[in-house]
């Protein structure tokens, strides 16, 4: 058996999306941009897939949906663009984001930071969160922008986005969100939050890789990041990506259709995961289930390498990771783990497990299986875990 469950890094291609994608590779491959038949005859695919990502965030006509490469792209777009329009361009010197942002947004802001930009890395609370006050207290008349993550890729764990967009919007501080673990996975209703712009990543909700989007309120002014043809009203230049936009409307279609069932179902396969490994000694879970993803685990088991044991799942055939797979190859502590606090050698114990709507029964119950075998044998020769005096009853729990 081979269990997948690394979903928040990638997830496959819905069959589904795969069909309605393989005619624009051989048949209906015009250049949308051109004006004979073989581009013109891309268009109405292309409108009904922009419309289906409207449809899916409850987006207005006033505000544009510009696709993008990835959310890696989107993300860079918005802090690099801000900082030409608002700082270069105006007497705005401050940008806040948390901790916890995943890569593509840290390292573009310490880019920012070599060009002269304040950044304040905001902490997150024991749950991995930042609290809406700490963001609150940190604005200043010279903030050009707050971005923070709608959910976070390690913990799964959802921001309190509309609590912070409210602050925002009653300071006048342009607020952006990376959504890619929200969107597809939890409801995203951009009229009930006020956000200004959003990234998004068709593979995070079994779309295609190398698509993603940029919601921006109110087609908002934001200088470009790619200049060149007219694509996007020249906000985003660059032959339209047709397979994969068609292919990224398909897929947010299908995740938002009965969604709450479809959260439901994933929920209760995730919550019999947590339930069985928590009953290993010594192991706790990052964040409360109600305010997570309803696919998401990140599991500490104290004595055990992260490493070691997605070495040991690996060859039970189970796919997980220790977090974010942009950060995966470099054998460090779990970012988010050592921000709520725990030790270093604790940092090092974390697995991340991320399900998805693909997921079934019998390889929840082939995991539970292969995780406490694994974390027997990883316990039984290791060291560091012999010097820990088991806590009474093997406390295990939420953190
Ligand atoms: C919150 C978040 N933002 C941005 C990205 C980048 O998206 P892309 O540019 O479209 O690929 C990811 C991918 N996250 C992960 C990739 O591998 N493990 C992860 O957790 C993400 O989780």
């Amino acid at each position: 058996m081979q269990v997948y469950l690394d979903n928040n890094a990638t997830t496959m291609c819905d069959p589904q999306v795969v069909e309605a994608m393989q005619p624009f590779f051989s048949e209906l491959y015009g250049n949308p941009s051109s004006l004979h038949k073989f581009g013109t005859a891309t268009h109405p695919y292309l409108k009904k897939a922009i419309d289906q990502v409207y449809t899916a965030l409850n987006a207005s006509d006033d505000d544009d949906i510009i696709f993008t490469s990835c959310a890696t792209e989107s993300n860079n777009w918005v802090l690099k663009s801000v900082f030409n329009d608002l700082i270069v361009g105006g007497d705005k010197d401050h940008i806040i984001t948390t901790e916890v942002e995943h890569p593509s947004v840290l390292s573009a802001c310490r880019w920012l930071e070599e060009q002269g930009v304040k950044v304040t890395y905001l902490p997150v609370n024991d749950q991995g969160i930042v609290e809406p006050h700490t963001v609150k207290s940190f604005i200043t008349d010279k903030t050009a922008l707050v971005s923070v993550m709608w959910a976070s890729n390690e913990t799964g764990m959802i921001f309190p986005i509309k609590e912070i967009g409210e602050i925002c919007k009653e300071k006048g501080v342009l607020f952006h969100s990376d959504g890619v673990q929200a969107v597809g996975k939890i409801p995203v209703d951009l009229q009930d939050v006020h956000v200004d712009f959003v990234s998004m990543s068709a593979h995070k909700f079994h779309g295609p890789k190398g698509i993603g989007a940029l919601y921006i309120k109110n087609s908002q002014p934001l200088s470009p990041l790619l200049h060149g043809g007219e694509q996007m009203g020249h906000r985003r230049s660059g032959t339209l990506n047709v397979p994969y936009i068609v292919g990224m409307g398909k897929a947010i279609e299908l995740a938002t259709t009965n969604m709450e069932e479809k959260m439901a179902s994933i929920r209760a396969k995730r919550d019999r995961l947590e339930d069985a490994l928590l009953e290993l000694s010594d192991t706790f879970v990052v964040g409360s289930r109600e305010n997570r993803t309803p696919n998401t685990i990140l599991i500490s088991i104290r004595g055990v390498e992260g490493e070691g044991m997605l070495w040991d799942l690996n060859n039970a055939m189970i796919g997980a990771s220790t977090g974010s797979a942009c950060a995966s190859e470099d054998l460090e502590a779990n970012t988010v783990m050592l921000a709520i606090g725990a030790d270093n050698e604790l940092a090092h114990t974390g697995i991340r497990l991320s399900l998805s709507r693909f997921t079934t029964d019998e390889e929840i119950d082939y995991t539970i299986e292969q995780f406490k075998k694994a974390v027997a044998r990883l316990r039984a020769i290791s060291s560091s875990f012999a010097k820990v005096q088991p806590t009474p009853g093997g406390e295990a729990g939420e953190c």
